[in-house]
Order: structure tokens, then C-alpha cells, then sequence
């Protein structure tokens, strides 16, 4: 159905981007953060003043009244650091106590009175407005408590439930709903040009509030981003490539021999009950930690938890995408929580680790080489705190994503022992008795092992809400398709419902490798449009080739190596329910071969 949104815009809070034509430099040598050569962003005492207005009419109560001062306020004032907001919550109404205190017996019963009243004023205009028939994106289908707050989206994700709750409002409301005040989620996979592809739209502001420069995923202006983003490219190149395959090797060697020592220290014929998604995140941990600081994590090594890094990635990982629905939580977050927050610690962490490295230098070409800028003359190269920056996004981006699409591929296997067969079979004609699944070539000729893989990202894509992007301020309403977005809409393209849509995957909910095959697919509709779980156009995942590579290899030499069964006493079918770190056991049966490390 075409939604047809009138011209009226709001606004929203948001950072100043840059436009194409406006140039940048750097504010100092070595470093990422730019000043605009032709336009700065102070916070003014003019927009402290509107602030205030702002504060008592804010953005969406704009319409309400049709109120034009209010309306310029909010639409020019972007208020995210901690001294403006603090001032509009706390000390305005601590004023407002004052006037109040002559007409109650007690100072403190002025300020409780003062707080709820502004608290209270504030509240019902911005639920008014929300809910009005007045609101840009009244005409957009929602749960009612989805427009009233994002609060709703924050509480989802802490569950770890968001993506099936998403799905299921789509499935009832149509491709689009409304899931915030300001927010849509799309499950039409022909938006995905317009949308995430060269010239779509910017990335959303759920990454702002946080400390320092933005790193490269967070990066919302297109040119900081093309700038931020060589190093990565160069690092991803096929040439560098082909670099890594032995690193992922000796990974993947030493991953199988601790499951081959566990076995043979197991007591039960044999066979062994491994939690082996934490041993996939153990993995992968250690071998971004080789690619982005050349080692240090050591998690395989240890068998546990080294340093708390994996309790960091994963608690940081869930607040920080929690937090992030309400980004303008975050200056309040970090500075309740300070230096203890999971990000800060993590932060830390890779900058030791960084520093560490850089004071060895670099022996090989792994990722560090390329982010640390090895190739380049000394006065071009990023300074350490980007280069730990980088290091811990490749840590963050890396790991628990891969982790958990190899255990959801390994979890349907398990619950397809058809398909176990088929792909046990193509893995040892590939691979005789006794050769090490190396071919990078031939790993990704297999069918049924790449099949495999894909259906495990399409049903459970590590990232499945989508990258959120935002129609631009200042740029008006944006035509998408057959719908109208207003200005400063937040918007993202739903993986999970998309890639689980009957109109796109036939039996869309099976797990079918199948489907992938260059020939004898099954029948039915096969949109490759909209498969897209490293998401797509000029932000597209910088790591999708290295991912693939280490999920190929380490897949085929875990089945040369091992018989995968159900562990007793486990409840498999419970556990796709429970995507959000959640312990998977296999049993293994009888080991193939010695141990080939
Ligand atoms: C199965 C594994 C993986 C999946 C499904 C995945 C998926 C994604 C997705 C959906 C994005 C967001 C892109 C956007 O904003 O449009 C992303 C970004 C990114 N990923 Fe991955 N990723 C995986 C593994 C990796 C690995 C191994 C690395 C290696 C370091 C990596 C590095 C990155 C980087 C650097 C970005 C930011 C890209 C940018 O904004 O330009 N990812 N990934």
C-alpha cells in the first residue's frame, strides 16, 4: 500500500554533517578528528536560550499547536552533551521551584512539585503530539506504545527478542511499522538500493553520545566514512587476503586439537560434551586478536575467559545496543558508570594492546599492518588511539558475529541429519583421509558447505534489525520507492523479517542449502536481492571475504575431524528461541584421524 506523507517536517536532534562541498582538515597532525573549513559547531548562547524553549516544547510537539518559535527552536538545536541536558532537566525546573516555594510551607515540597509538573508538562505534550494525527508519520502502522517512546525498542533489545518481535509486527501490520516516535522499520527488500546503496541515505544516529571521534561503523558523513574506510579496503584486498589463510590455519588447528585433547580426557567413550559456542568465541577471539594486534588473547590456550574480555565484548555489546535506541542516554551512562562501563574497559584493553604491538612492530602483514599504516610514510600514518580504535572495532565487528553464525550453522546440522550427510559427504571427497581442508578455492567451490552457511546467515543474521539509516536534515522529505519519508526519519531495512519472507524465500522458515545451489535448486521464489546479512553499498561489512574464509575452513575441519551429535539432556528446540548468548552443547563422537596440528 503507497503512503503518502504530507510535506509537514519535524526535527530531531542530531550532529552537524558534513555537506560534499564543504572541505575538511584535520585538527591536528596524525589524527581523525576534522573541523569543517567553512562552518563550525559551537554551542552558542543563543542556542542555550532556545534550548530552554526547546526544553519545554520539544520536538514532538512541534504541530501541535503550530507553534512557529518552538518549532525553530527544536529544528536548529541539537542538545546531546551532558551540560545542555543536564541544564534542561535538572536546573531548569530547579529554577521553576523557586516562584513555587512562596505558595507551599516547604522549600523541598516546591521542588518535588516543580519536577513533576515540568516532568509532567514535558511528558504529555511530546505523548500528545506523538499519537496526534498531527505527527509526520501518524499514517504508519505500530504498536501504540512503539510511538509514544523508543523506551518500548530499548527494553526489546535488552531481552534479546527485538528481531522476532519486529517480525511479528510485520507480519501483522505490512512492510512498514512504526517502531519509535521517529522511527520506521522496512521489510521491502527493493528499498535496499535506495536505501543502503551508493547515494542512499546516511547511517542513522544511533551511535552518537559516545566519547571520542566516531569509529568507522559509527562514521555518519559519507566522506569522513570513504576516508576512514581506505585502510580497511586495503586490508580486505585479495592480495592481503591470501595473507591471513595461514593465520586462519594455525587458528583453526589449535581450535580442533584442544576439542581432540578434551576428547580424550573425557571419560565417556570417546565422545565429549563441549559447550562449543563458547569455544567458537574462544576462536574467533583469538584470531581477531592475532589479525588486529598480531596475538595476545590466548583464550584457546588458557580454555577460559582471559582477561574478562568475552564477559566485556558481550556485556558492552548488549548495553551498548540497548543504550543506543536511546543514544541521548549515553553522556548520563558513561558518566554514572565510568570507568567501569564494559566499552571504556574494552577500549582500554585494545589500546594496551595496540601500544604493545606497535612497540614490536610489524613481522607479517595481518590487519594491524594495513589499520596502523606499515606501508605508508611515518607523517600519513594514524596516530595509536586510532589504531586501538580500529583494533577494537575489528575485536567487536569480528568475533561474536562469526562465533555465532558458525553455531548456528552447527546447530542446523544437528537438527538436519539429512543435510549433516549431504555436506559430511561433499567435505570428504573434498578432502581425503589425512589433507588439510587449506584450498581456499576449493572451499568456496563446495556447494553444500557454503549452502549451509548461507541459510545459517539468512536465518540468523548476527546483525538482524539492519543498520539504521536517517533521512538527512535539511534535505526534505525523501521519496523511497512508493513512500514518503519526512526529513530526520530514522529507518532501517529488517534482515530478519526480509530474509524470512515467504515472497522472497520459498519455505522460508526450512533449512534448505539447497536453495544456494547453481543448479537442481528447489523450486520457488529465490530473491538473492534480499539476502544481505553483511548489509550492503558503500558501508557494506569490511570483513564479509575474511568471515567467510574463517567460517569455510574451520567448518570443513571440524567435520573432517569430529562426529557432531545432540549432547544428552540439552533442549535443542528451545534454543532458536534464545538467540542472545546462549550456551549450545554438542556431543562428539568418535574422533577421525590423530590430531593434524
Ligand atoms: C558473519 C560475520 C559477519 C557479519 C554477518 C557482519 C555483518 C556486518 C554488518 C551488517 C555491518 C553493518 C554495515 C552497515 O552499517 O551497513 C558490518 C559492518 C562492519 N563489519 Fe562486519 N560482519 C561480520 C564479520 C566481520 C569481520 C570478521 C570483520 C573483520 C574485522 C568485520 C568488520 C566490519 C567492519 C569494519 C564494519 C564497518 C563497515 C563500515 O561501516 O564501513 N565484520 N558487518
Amino acid at each position: 500500500m503507497p503512503y503518502n506523507l504530507s510535506s509537514h517536517q519535524i526535527s530531531f536532534p542530531h550532529h552537524h554533517v558534513f555537506s560534499c562541498h564543504e572541505s575538511l582538515r584535520p585538527i591536528a597532525p596524525n589524527t581523525r578528528q576534522y573541523v569543517s573549513t567553512r562552518r563550525r559547531h559551537f554551542f552558542t548562547l543563543d542556542q542555550f536560550r532556545r534550548s530552554l524553549i526547546y526544553s519545554l516544547f520539544p520536538p514532538s510537539t512541534q504541530g501541535s499547536d503550530g507553534d512557529q518559535t518552538s518549532y525553530q527552536c527544536f529544528h536548529h538545536l541539537e542538545p546531546r552533551s551532558k551540560l545542555p541536558l543536564i541544564v534542561l532537566l535538572f536546573v531548569v525546573p530547579a529554577f521553576l521551584s523557586v516562584p513555587i516555594s512562596y505558595h507551599v510551607p516547604w522549600f523541598s515540597a516546591a521542588v518535588l512539585f516543580a519536577f513533576l509538573a515540568y516532568g509532567g508538562a514535558v511528558t504529555s505534550f511530546a505523548l500528545i503530539y506523538r499519537l496526534s494525527p498531527f505527527h509526520p508519520l501518524a499514517k504508519y502502522p505500530g504498536p501504540t506504545i512503539a510511538k509514544t517512546s523508543k523506551l518500548w525498542a530499548a527494553y526489546l533489545n535488552a531481552t534479546g527478542d527485538q528481531h522476532r518481535c519486529f517480525k511479528d509486527l510485520h507480519d501483522r501490520y505490512g512492510d512498514v511499522v512504526r517502531v519509535g516516535p521517529n522511527e520506521l522499520s522496512i521489510r521491502d527488500s527493493s528499498l535496499m538500493h535506495p536505501i543502503l546503496g551508493q547515494g542512499g541515505l546516511l547511517k542513522g544516529p544511533r551511535w552518537e553520545g559516545r566519547d571520542g571521534p566516531p569509529m568507522l561503523v559509527a562514521q555518519r558523513d559519507p566522506i569522513l566514512h570513504m576516508h576512514q574506510r581506505k585502510p580497511w579496503n586495503r586490508a580486505f584486498s585479495s592480495a592481503a587476503m591470501k595473507e591471513y589463510e595461514i593465520i586462519v590455519a594455525k587458528r583453526v588447528r589449535q581450535f580442533v586439537c584442544c576439542l581432540d585433547d578434551m576428547i580424550q580426557r573425557s571419560d565417556q567413550n570417546a565422545n565429549a560434551v563441549v559447550d562449543i559456542n563458547r569455544w567458537l568465541k574462544y576462536f574467533t577471539t583469538d584470531f581477531m586478536g592475532d589479525m588486529a594486534f598480531g596475538g595476545g588473547f590466548e583464550m584457546m590456550k588458557a580454555g577460559r575467559d582471559v582477561d574478562g574480555l568475552w564477559t566485556l565484548l558481550e556485556s558492552g555489546v548488549r548495553v551498548a545496543g540497548t543504550v543506543s535506541n536511546v543514544s541521548y542516554v549515553f553522556p548520563f551512562f558513561t558518566a554514572i558508570i565510568g570507568k567501569k562501563s564494559p566499552l571504556l574497559r574494552l577500549r582500554a584493553l585494545c589500546k594496551e594492546r595496540a601500544l604493545e604491538r606497535l612497540r614490536m612492530g610489524a613481522n607479517r602483514k595481518d590487519l594491524f599492518y594495513y589499520l596502523s599504516g606499515e606501508e605508508l610514510p611515518e607523517s600519513e600514518r594514524p596516530s595509536p588511539a586510532d589504531i586501538a580504535q580500529d583494533g577494537q572495532l575489528a575485536i567487536i565487528a569480528g568475533s561474536d558475529t562469526t562465533s555465532s553464525v558458525l553455531t548456528a550453522t552447527l546447530y542446523y546440522l544437528l537438527r538436519n541429519p539429512v543435510v549433516y550427510e549431504r555436506l559430511q559427504a561433499e567435505v570428504d571427497s573434498a578432502f581425503p583421509s589425512g589433507e588439510e581442508p587449506l584450498d581456499v578455492a576449493k572451499l568456496s567451490q563446495m556447494e553444500w558447505l557454503n549452502g549451509c552457511i548461507n541459510e545459517a546467515l539468512r536465518l540468523q543474521p548476527p546483525v538482524p534489525s539492519g543498520s539504521q539509516r536517517t533521512v538527512d536534515k535539511g534535505k526534505g522529505t525523501k521519496v523511497l520507492g512508493s513512500l514518503t519519508i519526512p526529513e530526520e526519519t530514522q529507518l532501517s531495512l529488517h534482515t530478519y523479517s526480509i530474509q524470512r519472507d515467504p515472497r522472497n524465500f520459498h519455505n522460508p522458515e526450512a533449512f534448505l542449502p539447497e536453495r544456494w545451489f547453481s543448479t537442481g535448486a528447489p523450486a520457488g521464489e529465490h530473491n538473492t536481492a534480499a539476502f544481505f546479512p553483511f548489509s550492503y553499498g558503500p558501508t557494506i561489512c569490511a570483513g564479509k571475504n575474511l568471515a567467510l574464509m574463517e567460517m569455510r575452513m574451520l567448518l570443513c575441519w571440524v567435520l573432517r575431524r569430529f562426529r557432531l551429535s545432540e549432547a544428552p539432556g540439552v533442549i535443542y528446540e528451545e534454543w532458536e528461541g534464545k538467540y542472545f548468548g546462549l550456551a549450545f552443547c554438542g556431543a562428539y563422537g568418535s574422533p577421525i584421524g590423530q590430531c593434524l596440528a
